[in-house]
Order: structure tokens, then sequence, then C-alpha cells
């Protein structure tokens, strides 16, 4: 059975009696459940009575808890949907002794609510008073849904790995659909939660369902709030329905596909740019982050189904004649010599009405003739790119010259080099794709979708088995990665590979994660940037707080550099506080000045991740001049100047309660906008500030377990450091070992997971430096059956018995291996045995 729990129910229990609550909930549940849903129909010993005359009509019942005491809770209301009806709803904790109780007692003195208070029958009869007054609206409050099993956990779960019944926005975009769909939202408004609850929807069927993000400890936390919900869904079988959703890190999953396991980082392009094409980059005189953003998002990630030439030989493709006279004759096409040209802007109208069988054949042909492009032009042509709109491409002709003629470069560095970058292994992908060598999916969900490149998109699009079949995700102002994402672009690339026109969008706007003051700054800077940028009417909406809770946002403006350490070192010493500096740079700063290591993070690095407390440092400052362009000159329309505020939006809306600004030199221009919203410190008080809630050992131990789950090592050493945990040694030793794979010593990180007994993760890193004997050697110490060994060998072009038997007879540990392929043979034999028995048996 499911239980409803809301949040002001969780908040009014009182400290230190939340295990004795739980437990009364749960005796009453189980009474509930015995009585067969029947409240009057229970045993004598509960004693429950409902509140009468409630003015929103709403059905209000008293548990009795002890003589001051009493749990709120409805059933069987219709406020809920028809699958909750059933469910107990446990709407608010009341004890005689609140405060905030007592205080609605307008005019009447505390003395005088003493003495009212003295019989039980009085302090019922003034909850009733209390409560004539109370509704419940799921769209309003946050509300968690459990059932009688997993209601121990209820008060040690983290807030954010919980369920939450989904407001009617969040479940409308559920609703089973004939065409894709797209949800957009802001930060916080729960489109990662919509995924997950899609595909377990979705999994209840037989089907085949695949689950994206571009990053990939999000992958970690999809598969878990999948089983948190497959768990709070006991109906279910929840092996199979783990078993349909493949979830995985778009970049991981092509790698595996395309058996390419290394792409070219930013990092490598900068130094390669630094290093080698010093002259180019001072002509340029555009930054280098900008560049690859460039070259990665349009020039090497865009697909220019526009303007390209639509045109096949019809001997080559072997067109029938009737076909391509009707393609003439209804105007959709004209012939040149042995071509036909197809007219693609008259194809994607006619999409819009029945096609005929001879139209759908021709837009099929379109289709085939992109991919073909596709498949052969690594860059978007140079005319093309020339002739780019400003909407696309903010640069001067000139400097487009010198962009492309860099990216030529840059693709002659990666061929002689034998290196590809992520738009180039999907565009192996795709060959893939095309060539049927890939699996499809029934369903394709895909969250972030504002980092992924047009190619990338057009992959995933590809990948469904049927193209109506598509939940995509993102948010546009966290574009803060090297792409160039446009939601126009996106929706005509889906019209351009589905066969008929249509998709369903859907706009959320409810922040679940932030205090309302977070929410308001972060619509401030929407203000803001409408007023500078102009208003872009798809993407500049204003959020609406769900959460209760109120906290101002603190500037500290340290009256003297001590100060400030205190509040970092203090930060620092919290695990529910991160740090958040704009880039790498910034956070090499950050270290030099303060000499302090902890949970620092880069904005990139804190994308995905909600925390209790963010310190936001010199996220405003660092960007001082761009600031001061935007707000003193006239930059309506330069998008490009959208970079910043995203930046900004993301670093604030990452925290849930608290958030703190500090600035070292942050332009007085831009303070202005935000000052209102702003409490401001310049001395530090650990009170004032809300850090005096000190950590224990677990709380940092499991901090770090959460980044290193996030492949943020850096972060997960000092808090494993932090919780001084015994065992914590190990998990530092391992994180080493990861953080040198991650910056290419992939070989020197093998050995070291192996000596830590880590084989699969070993396995991983010898697998990307291509180390293929200790590759075996991580396999064959996971003892995995040798079907399997062979097969991932397999998958890399090779046979691993033709690769053991060339090895040399001295590598000793070979006789584990043997062992393996000794035991495959066995079990051979032995279902040969079996074989032979049955045939035995069958002659008689
Ligand atoms: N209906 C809901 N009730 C309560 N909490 C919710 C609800 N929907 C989402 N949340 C919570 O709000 C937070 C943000 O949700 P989620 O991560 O799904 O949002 P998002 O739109 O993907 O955010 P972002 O784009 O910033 O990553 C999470 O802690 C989630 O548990």
């Amino acid at each position: 059975m499911k239980i409803l729990v809301t949040e002001l129910f969780l908040s009014h229990i009182p400290q230190g009696k939340e295990s004795f609550v739980l437990q009364k909930m749960s005796q009453f549940v189980h009474e509930y459940v015995a009585s067969k849903f029947n409240m009057s129909a229970m045993r004598a010993g509960v004693s429950v009575r409902e509140i009468k005359n409630n003015r929103n009509g709403l059905r209000i019942f008293k548990l009795r808890i002890n003589k001051g005491d009493r749990i709120l809770f409805t059933f069987d209301t219709d406020r809920v949907r028809s699958e909750y009806r059933q469910a107990i709803l446990f709407l608010d904790y009341c004890h005689h002794d609140d405060q905030a109780m007592r205080g609605r007692m307008i005019g009447v003195s505390n003395q005088q609510v003493e003495e009212y208070l003295t019989s039980e029958e009085s302090i019922d009869e003034f909850i009733d008073q209390q409560y004539i007054n109370f509704d419940y609206d799921p769209n309003r409050v946050i509300t968690r849904v459990i059932n009688v099993e997993t209601m121990g956990q209820l008060l040690d779960e983290r807030e954010d790995k919980a369920v939450y019944y989904l407001n009617d926005e969040q479940f409308e975009c559920l609703a089973p659909t004939d065409a894709p769909t797209f949800i957009f939202g802001s930060a916080g408004s729960g489109k990662t939660t919509i995924n997950i609850h899609k595909a377990f929807i979705l999994a209840m069927q037989p089907i085949k369902i695949a689950y994206f993000t571009y990053s990939s400890y999000l992958v970690e936390d999809a598969k878990k709030l999948f089983q948190k919900i497959l768990e709070e869904s006991p109906e279910y079988r929840a092996d199979e329905l783990l078993k349909r959703v493949h979830f995985y890190h778009l970049n991981d999953y092509i790698s595996q596909e395309v058996s390419i396991y290394q792409t070219v980082s930013y990092e490598q392009f900068r130094t390669w740019v630094i290093e080698r094409q010093p002259l180019l980059l001072k002509q340029l005189g555009i930054g280098i982050y900008d560049i690859w953003k460039e070259i990665r998002g349009i020039i090497k990630g865009m697909i220019p189904k526009e303007w390209i030439d639509y045109r096949v030989n019809m001997n080559e493709w072997s067109l029938a004649s009737d076909l391509v006279e009707v393609i003439v004759k209804k105007g959709l096409g004209h012939v040149d010599g042995e071509d036909l040209v197809l007219h693609a802007e008259k194809l994607y109208e006619a999409k819009t009405r029945f096609l005929d069988q001879y139209e759908l054949k021709a837009v099929l042909l379109m289709h085939q003739i992109l991919d073909q492009y596709l498949l052969n032009h690594a860059l978007i042509p140079k005319e093309i790119y020339l002739k780019l709109d400003e909407q696309y491409c903010l640069y001067s002709s000139s400097q487009r010259e010198l962009l492309y003629e860099l990216t030529l470069r840059y693709q002659m560095f990666l061929s002689a080099e034998g290196k590809v970058d992520e738009n180039d292994i999907a565009r192996q992908f795709l060959n893939r794709l095309m060539n049927q060598n890939v699996p499809l999916f029934d369903f394709v969900i895909a969250d972030e979708i504002q980092d992924l490149t047009e190619i990338q998109i057009y992959c995933l699009i590809r990948l469904a088995r049927n193209r109506n079949n598509l939940l995509f995700s993102g948010d546009i102002n966290q574009t803060i990665r090297p792409t160039y994402f446009h939601t126009g672009r996106i929706e005509s690339i889906l019209k351009t590979s589905n066969t008929h026109l249509g998709f369903i969008k859907h706009q959320l706007v409810k922040n679940y994660r932030s205090t309302k003051e977070v929410v308001d700054l972060a619509n401030q800077v929407v203000n803001l940037r409408i007023q500078r940028l102009g208003l872009n009417k798809k993407n500049d909406y204003h959020e609406i707080p769900i959460r209760g809770e109120q906290h101002p946002i603190y500037y500290f403006d340290a009256k003297h550099p001590l100060e400030m350490v205190k509040l970092i070192e203090t930060g620092l010493n919290r695990h529910y506080v991160a740090i958040v500096v704009p880039d790498e740079e910034e956070k090499k700063n950050f270290e030099r000045l303060t000499q302090q290591k902890g949970a620092v993070f880069t904005v990139e690095e804190i994308k995905g991740i909600e925390k209790e407390y963010i310190i936001c440092y010199n996220v405003m400052t660092k960007y001082k001049t761009a600031w001061e362009t935007i707000i003193n000159q006239d930059v309506m329309y330069q998008n490009q100047y959208r970079y910043y505020f995203n930046l900004l939006y993301v670093a604030l809306t990452r925290a849930r309660h608290h958030l703190c600004f500090i600035e070292e030199d942050m332009p007085p221009s831009l303070y202005e906008q935000f000052e209102s919203e702003f409490l401001s410190f310049d001395t530090f008080d650990e009170t004032e500030l809300k850090l005096n809630q000190l950590s224990t050992d677990n709380q940092f131990y499991k901090e770090a377990q959460l980044y290193e789950r996030r492949e943020l090592y850096e972060q997960a050493i000092t808090e494993y450091e932090l919780s001084q945990l015994e065992e914590a040694k190990t998990d530092i030793a391992r994180c080493r070992a990861l953080m040198k794979n991650k910056e290419g010593h992939h070989i020197e990180a093998g050995h070291d997971l192996m000596h830590l007994k880590e084989y699969e993760k070993a396995a991983l890193c010898y697998r990307q430096g291509h180390d293929r004997l200790n590759y075996l050697k991580a396999l064959v110490f996971q003892e995995l059956p040798f079907a399997q060994i062979q097969q991932e060998f397999e998958k890399e072009g090779s046979d691993v018995l033709t690769f053991v038997y060339e090895q040399d007879v001295r590598v000793t540990w070979l006789k584990r291996f043997n062992k393996l392929y000794s035991r495959h043979l066995l079990k051979q034999a032995q279902v040969i045995d079996r074989m032979i028995e049955t045939i035995h048996e069958l002659k008689g």
C-alpha cells in the first residue's frame, strides 16, 4: 500500500521524537491494512477522530499519539490522483507545545493558553479550530511517496534521494504519446525525476529502453532513483523492470559501440592550439574555449540540413523511374542530367500532411541523402559556414575564415596522430547505425540535451526503433559547455528525421530544489538578462519556488582577509557545504590564496549536483570585464553574453537552502542589480551564517562516496581524509589511481588498481590505455567466465585464444586464464554429453 507524507508533516515532528512517531505511524498503517482499509473497523486501541467543518471540504482525521500530540491525516481524497486513492496521506503533525500553533491564537496571552490547554478535550478543541481552514494541494506542497515496507527509512533518507508525488504538470509529461516529447525546464524543476518515472512506466512493458545522460555521474544518480522507485513499488518485479532499462553515459556508450575509448578533450585541444597554432590564435583574438565551442558545436557538430544539396545520381541509387516521375510531377524535385535533385523545402512542407507512398519514398530518400552527407563530411562545408546566419555564428567573415582554417589544421592533427573527438565518434557510430550494426531501442530517453551537439542528438534519434518514442529534456539556460544548443534547430532535426511532423513540448517552471530566496535571485538574473540582451520568448521565464523554508542570501564582504579565511575554513569543514569557483584557473588561485583544499568545485563540476549550502567564490568577479560590458554597453541580442548569465545561474541554483557569495572584486554596477536580494556580512559569525552544525566522520565519508561515484576524485579524496576513518585509506588510494586515469595515465592507474584488487576498474584503465595483456589479466583476475572474456576481445576485433597463444609462456598468471578456459571446455563437454544422452534416450 502506498503512503503519502507531506514535508510539512516531517518538519513538524519534534526533535528527538522521530522514531517514536514513526513507530506510531507504522502501527496505525498496519492496523488500517488489517482492517481492510476500513477506518471504522479498526481496533479499539486506535483513537481516531475527525475534525469537523473544514471550510475547504477536506476530511482531516486526528490520530492520538499522547495527551497533546496528534497525527493529522486523510484518506480517500480526491486531492490526489486515483492511483493514490487508497493511500493514507499524512498531512501534518501537531503537538500542543508547538510555538507556531500557539502563535496562531492571536490576542491570547501565554498564560491564558496554558490554562486553556489543561485538559485533553480542550487540546482537541484547540487543534480542531486550527485546522478549520487547512487545505492540501499536491501541486504546492511537497509530498513523499513511500510504502509500508520502506516506512522505516523515511527519516534517514536524504531528501534528494526520495520519491515524490509528481505535480500535475510533471505528471502530464508522462502521458503516453505518439510523438517525440521535449521537456524544457528550469533548474530543479524535476526534469531528471520525470525522465526516471517515465522509464519506470515504460519498463512495465517488455520493451528495451535506453536512458542517456551526458555526465557520467548522472548515470549513477538516475539508476539509484530508478531503484528507489522500484523499492517503493513492490507490486512490480524489480529484477524484470531493471533489465529493461539501460542507463548510459552517452560518450561511453558510443565509445563502446565503435570500440574507441579515447577522444580528444578540451584540455588536449587547448595544449595543441597554444603549442602548435600560436599565430592563428593571436590573429583570431578569440578565447580558446570559445574556439572549441565553435568547432565542437558548429563546424563539426552541426547538421547543415537546410543548406545542403539533395542531389543523387539516379543510376547509382537505382531509383525507380515511376518514383522519379511522380517526384518531378509533384514539384518535389527536378532532374538535372543523370541526377535527381530533391526540393527539401517542398518535402518538409509535404510532411505536414498525409503522405502518399511516393511522397513517403521521397522523404525517406532525402533522409538517406542526409545520412550519407553526414558520414562523408566531418566538417560543414566552408561556403555554408561563411554564410551562416548571425543567430548561429557571431563571428565576422575574416574570423570565420581563420576559424575554418584552424579546424582544418585540427583535423590534420587528429588524423596524423590517429585521434578522434566526440563528433568524430558520433559520425562513426552513425555509420554503424546506418549499416544496421547497432541494436535499436524501443524507447530513448535523454537528459541534459543542451550539452549535446546536433550530430550527437541525431544519433540518439536514430537509435529509437520508432522515432516517436523519444523523450528529451534540457535547459538552455544551463548551457555552459561548448555546444551550440538551439531549441528550434533540435526540433527541426527531429522533424527532418521523422516521417511526419509534430512533437510535444512541456515547459516546467516550478523549482523544487531551492528556497524562495534562491529562486528569487535566479529570477533576478533572468530579469537582468532580458533587460540587457532582450527577451528570448522561448527561454526567458520566471520560476516559482515550491519549498517553504526561508533563508537570506549572504553576501560576504570581508572587513579583513582573515574573516574570509575563517568562513572558507569553516565551509570546507562541513560536509553539507560546497564551494563553487568559476573555472580551473580560479580553483588554483583559490587553493593558492587560502592554502586550503576541500570540496571546491568549478561550475562545470557542480552542474547536476545539489547541496544544502553553496558558497560561490568569485563567480562574478572572474568575468568582471564581461559583466561591465553587459551592464554598461549596448549588448542587445548579443547572445554570446548568455554564457555569463548561465554560469551564474548554474552556480546559484545548486543551493537547496543556503547560498553565500564571496566576491573579491565585483563590478559595483552588477552588485547594484542584486543588492536587494543580499544580506551583507563583513565579519565571520558561524551561527549567523548558519554554519554551526558540525559534521560527523560518517557524514564526510558518505559525501566522499557520493563524489567518488560522480568521478570527482579530488573532492572525494579530501572528504575521505576529513572522515578520518581507517577504511578511507584504501578509498583514497583508489581515487588517486582513478584520478591518474582521468589525466590520461591509464596504464599506471591500472597497475595501482590491480594492486588494490580493484580488477574491474583496472580493466577499464588498461583498455583505455590499449594495454591488451594487462587488460586480459584484469579480466582474468575478476574470474569472469571465458565466454565473456572472449566477447570482450571480439569487441576489440581480436581473438582471445590467438592472443594468449602469442604470449610469452613466462607470463605466469596465464595459468589462471587456462583454468578459466578449461572450466569452459568442461562445461561444453558436459553439454555435449547431455545431448548425446538425450539422443540415446530418444532412440530408445
Ligand atoms: N514533485 C516533486 N516534489 C518534491 N521534490 C521534487 C519534485 N520533483 C523534483 N523534486 C526534487 O527537486 C530536485 C530537483 O529535481 P531534478 O534533479 O529532477 O530537477 P532537474 O530539472 O533535472 O534539475 P537540473 O536541471 O538543475 O539538474 C530533486 O531533489 C528532486 O528530488
